[in-house]
């Protein structure tokens, strides 16, 4: 048996056994943008759909296949001839193209569904792979729901698959029943058994949970490839995750020694997005390198330690994965380390006694609210400090034109304690040029680092809730607007952050450091 000693093939599933995941419908146009990002990625492989299932995948998969260069483009087949021959039309046109033939060899599969007998399913297996193999040589077989499965028959097909032309014998764990170390001595079962030249691969289901390990342990015991989906998408409860299993290899080496992948981690993030994006299936929070707290600390003996050290509470580094670096989330569980460290960032900076009181404030609050913004910070600090923040600036009047021709031009009038001043700028977008009005009028030089804008209320008269996000010489502040008109709350929310940053500089300006 050859198998590749260091190598462990990407097999990523994504826009096959992903899109199976209840729900989930991808054009051709959406699978061909996801066959994208995943060759940016550098998956060796892409399992780009199922050909005979249906019109619009089999145009699916002709498209990514004459498109893609990169990754290996495969697609699956059952072993009717015909569903083999479909299948190679639709990939024929890719650079390098695997026909991927299964069969269900459990007898729970082969009596209820097939109605097919041992001979009759080694038959099938045989002749299903030698006809992809007049086709490609590359052809990998899969004994459906192997895990339930009796493993001399496994073999028995395992051995007719590669005596007929497979070189990749892929073992799945169809409904999620495998444990890692039952797994694990699975694989090297069939890798002792079944004589020839083939890689072994792993395919572990999620319905316990335990996909990503069972994959490991398939590997730790000889597999050389994994199928993977990204964001662990997949029928039922899901496939392993193509992020998971990538960083386990990467981050716990020690346990596969020799063994990489050559997978762009830095590209996980973004394909993460893009596939979420797409399938309309959202992210759980927690979800391992991924999620959107997977670098985020809200306790404070965590955000002690982070602020000192990251690696004190993260094995893997944010940006090795695309993620922006550790996140510090104020809340009932932070404490005075980073109380202190995010008011440093607003530009405030205090110490000792008036430290403690506005974090007794604090605290107070964060036991009844969840969302700690900015603002209560300000207010809090500033009552605690006997100062009142008020506004430097407000608006009096906004005016914008715009449309499909012509150049966006917004003016506006701002009112401030030495009167009033206006200024008019053109933008990328009536929203661009209100902004770059205000900085004009408040001759504030800052950089736009984050908008976003979501709805309050539903209907055509929604209410707009845009939050701005500026950044000037080190100080990030944020600022909200509302308004039935989204111009107009974005407006207001870049006015409301150019407030906030006219407050830091002058607190910075003035008094640098208060307590004794
Ligand atoms: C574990 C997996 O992920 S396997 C892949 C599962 N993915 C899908 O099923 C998605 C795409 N599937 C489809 O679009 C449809 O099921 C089709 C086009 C493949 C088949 O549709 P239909 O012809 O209407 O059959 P239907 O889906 O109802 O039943 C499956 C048939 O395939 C047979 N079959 C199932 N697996 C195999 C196989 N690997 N090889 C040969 N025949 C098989 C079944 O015995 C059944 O045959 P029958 O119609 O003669 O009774
Ligand atoms: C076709 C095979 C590999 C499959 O998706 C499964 O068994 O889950």
């Amino acid at each position: 048996m050859s198998q590749d000693a260091e190598k462990l093939i990407i097999f990523d599933t994504t826009l096959r056994d992903g899109e199976q995941s209840p729900g989930i419908s991808l054009d051709a146009t959406e699978k061909l943008e996801i066959a994208e990002q995943l060759a940016r990625l550098n998956v060796d492989y892409i399992e780009a759909g199922f050909p005979v299932s249906s019109q619009g995948d089999f145009e699916a998969v002709s498209l990514i296949a004459s498109r893609i260069q990169g990754p290996v483009i495969a697609a699956l087949s059952r072993t009717h001839l015909s569903d083999v021959d479909r299948c190679w039309e639709a990939l024929k046109h890719a650079q390098q193209a695997r026909i991927h033939v299964f069969i269900s060899t459990s007898p729970v599969h082969m009596e209820n569904m097939l109605k097919m007998n041992e001979a009759q399913v080694l038959s099938e297996t045989r002749s299903g792979v030698a006809r992809a193999k007049e086709h490609t040589n590359d052809v990998e077989f899969s004994p459906q729901d192997a895990t339930r499965t009796p493993l001399d028959f496994m073999i028995e097909v395992l051995q007719a698959a590669v005596d007929s032309g497979a070189n990749t014998l892929n073992v799945p764990d169809t409904v999620g029943y495998g444990i890692p170390w039952d797994f694990g001595a699975l694989i090297a079962y069939v890798r002792k058994n079944v004589s020839g030249d083939y890689v072994i691969s792993t395919h572990c289901h999620n319905d316990l949970g335990l996909a990503t390990a069972n994959s490991l342990a398939g590997v730790a015991a000889g597999a050389r490839q994994v199928e993977v989906c990204v964001n662990g998408l997949g029928e039922r409860a899901g496939n392993a995750a193509l992020e998971e299993v990538v960083m386990a290899l990467k981050i716990r080496g020690d346990q596969f020694p020799g063994i990489y992948s050559q997978v762009k981690t830095e590209e996980i993030a973004r394909t993460s997005r893009l596939v979420s994006r797409l399938t309309g299936y959202p992210l759980q929070y927690n979800k391992a390198v991924v999620g959107r707290n997977a670098f985020t600390h809200e306790s404070g003996i965590h955000q002690h330690g982070v602020l000192k050290d990251r690696s004190t509470y993260e094995i893997i580094d944010a940006e090795s994965v695309g993620q922006k670096g550790s996140q510090i989330v104020l809340g009932k569980h932070s404490g005075r380390h980073a109380f202190a460290d995010t008011l440093s960032k607003m530009g405030i900076t205090i110490v000792g006694d008036a430290l403690n009181a506005a974090f007794a404030r604090f605290k107070e609050l964060a036991d009844r609210k969840l969302d700690i913004t900015e603002a209560d910070l300000e207010a809090i600090v500033a009552e605690e400090l006997g100062t009142v923040a008020t506004d430097v600036y407000s608006l009096e009047e906004l005016h914008v034109s715009g449309g499909t021709v012509g150049t966006p031009i917004a003016k506006v009038v701002l009112s401030s304690e030495n009167g009033k001043v206006e200024a008019s700028s053109e933008g990328n977008g009536m929203i661009d040029a209100a902004g770059k009005a205000i900085q004009l009028a408040t001759g504030t030089k800052a950089n736009l680092i984050g908008f976003s804008v979501s709805s309050v209320t539903g209907g055509v008269d929604a209410i707009g809730d845009v939050v701005v996000q500026l950044e000037s010489d080190g100080i990030k502040v944020s600022g909200k607007g509302i308004s039935t008109d989204v111009v107009e709350a974005s407006a207001r929310a870049y006015l409301n952050a150019v407030n906030r940053l006219a407050r830091a500089n002058a607190r910075k300006a003035t008094t640098p450091e208060v307590g004794p």
